[in-house]
């Protein structure tokens, strides 16, 4: 079986912060409300957009009303890779792993068509042969079932694959779905976060980390 990683995306393959604030806040704009400071959004931002909103209205001590989800994925959906990038040091890496014959998969708290759509217009797509967003399945991150119904598209197995993510869901999911688990250090999430697993600093230590976690040959760093 070929190896296989499983990128998480926000915070991970790209810097998304940006887009997600700007709509959150043509959001709060229509529903007469201050702007937030891409701090607060980066604070919201991981558990998918459902939890984002409620973070959000809450915020702002607001009830949130029915069409704020439809209305924020309507915004976000319409302008999601104006500002968003893949993160410095991304492409190469996902060149290097593709050369490698590793299977690449992006699992994300993302709703699927916005997900898609971000990877489309990032030219991102022909890396991935498969998709689990944050409304593919009945669960998401970090429950281990999104990783492994999104392993399930392509017929792998978790002990062929390693997690890659910047948040502890992230985390969370990898281990208790029993893959080898990596947290990225460049995104929005804290080391903290993930204790007991193997730490990549930069986009460049990727694919020797993800080398070593498939062949359980480092010990697992306690930082
Ligand atoms: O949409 C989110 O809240 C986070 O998405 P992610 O799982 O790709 O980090």
């Amino acid at each position: 079986m070929r190896p296989t990683v499983i990128f998480d995306l926000d915070g991970t393959l790209v810097d998304s912060r940006l887009d997600i604030c700007d709509a959150l806040n043509r959001l709060m704009a229509s529903r007469l409300q201050p702007s937030f400071t891409l701090a607060e959004v980066t604070s919201f931002i991981g558990d998918g957009v459902p939890v984002l909103l409620q973070r959000a209205f809450s915020a702002r001590q607001l009830e949130q009303d029915p069409a704020a989800l439809s209305d924020f994925l309507t915004e976000y959906e319409a302008k999601a890779a104006e500002r968003t990038r893949p993160f410095p040091g991304i492409i190469p890496v996902l060149d290097e792993l593709r050369a490698r014959d590793w299977q690449m998969m992006v699992c994300t708290n993302k709703p699927e068509r916005a997900a898609r759509l971000l990877l489309e217009a990032l030219g991102l797509c022909p890396y991935f042969s498969a998709l689990g967003g944050g409304d593919s399945f009945p669960i998401r991150k970090p429950d281990p079932r999104h990783l492994l119904l999104t392993l399930a598209k392509t017929g792998t197995s978790a002990n062929h694959a390693v997690m890659v993510g910047d948040h502890h869901n992230d985390v969370a999911a990898g281990l208790a779905a029993g893959c080898q688990t990596i947290f990225c250090r460049w995104g929005y999430g804290e080391p903290s976060d993930a204790p007991g697993v193997r730490i990549a600093g930069a986009p460049a230590e990727l694919p020797k980390l993800l080398e070593d976690a498939l062949a359980g040959m480092v010990p697992v760093s306690s930082k």
